[in-house]
């Protein structure tokens, strides 16, 4: 619960400085909790650069979803081996158990029994994935899905631009730019490869904010 103080309507006088506040008082619920508990289907969707905390936003929401008892079922791409086989790992070490899948109607067949399904790394899932999301939702299921709006070049990656458009809810989150400290909204590739998809880190990737991202491309075109 948060509560926000701003000018309205009920005065109180504050004697000692003989001043006048308006104060009212809103309270925000910044947790809908029927929404986290009640088993209602709808598509949910974490977008983002790399590292602006997409797979902990997942995690998170996961974690809860347990706390409360749902029946969750966590999928990941197979061919995202990075950290781990089984489990999807933030860069910042946080992990939850899920199941790898090579192709997005294996969710189905995972998924009749439970509440919540998460998905990360959504971008690297065929199209198929957004029918997928579509059925599980519509048959009652909380779906989430993180995944990265945008590839290298900041073309919209996989089937994430149609997520979005089906979604009920979408979060963008942002990591810190690299070069100067404003908020990213790119991935930059560091390596050199022109391929779409190549897993990698901090080595081969830094978030960047769109005039950073801008600089970076100028200077690879002069070092040409
Ligand atoms: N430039 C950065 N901006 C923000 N977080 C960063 C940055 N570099 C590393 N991190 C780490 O990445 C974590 C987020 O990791 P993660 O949830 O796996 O991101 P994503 O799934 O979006 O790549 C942050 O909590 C932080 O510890
Ligand atoms: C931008 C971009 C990224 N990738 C790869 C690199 C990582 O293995 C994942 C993204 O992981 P994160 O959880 O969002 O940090 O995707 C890629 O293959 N192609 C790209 O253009
Ligand atoms: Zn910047």
């Amino acid at each position: 619960m948060k509560i926000v103080l701003f000018r309205g309507t009920n005065r109180t006088f504050v004697p000692k400085i003989n001043l006048y506040c308006y104060i009212k008082i809103m309270v925000v619920f910044s947790e809908d909790h029927i929404q986290e508990t009640r088993r209602r289907g709808r598509i949910e969707v974490i977008c983002g650069s790399m590292f602006s905390g997409k797979t902990e936003e997942l995690i998170r929401r996961l974690k809860r979803a347990k706390f409360a008892r749902q029946r969750v079922e966590i999928f990941k791409p197979a061919m995202d081996t990075r950290y781990s086989e089984e489990e999807v790992v933030s860069h910042d070490s946080n992990s939850i158990a899920s199941t790898p899948i090579d192709s997005s109607a294996s969710i189905l067949l995972f998924s009749s029994d439970k509440d919540v399904v998460g998905i990360d790394e959504a971008q690297f899932f065929d199209e198929g994935l957004v029918d997928v999301c579509n059925q599980l939702a519509d048959n009652g299921i909380r779906v989430i899905v993180a995944g990265l709006d945008m590839d290298f070049k900041r073309i919209p990656f996989g089937p994430i631009p149609a997520l979005l458009a089906i979604a009920d809810e979408v979060t963008k989150v942002h990591a810190i730019c690299v070069k100067c400290g404003n908020l990213a909204y790119a991935t930059h590739r560091i390596t050199k490869s022109d391929k779409r998809v190549l897993l990698g880190e901090k080595a081969d990737y830094e978030p960047l904010c769109r005039a950073c991202y801008m600089e970076s491309l100028k200077e690879e075109t002069e070092n040409k």
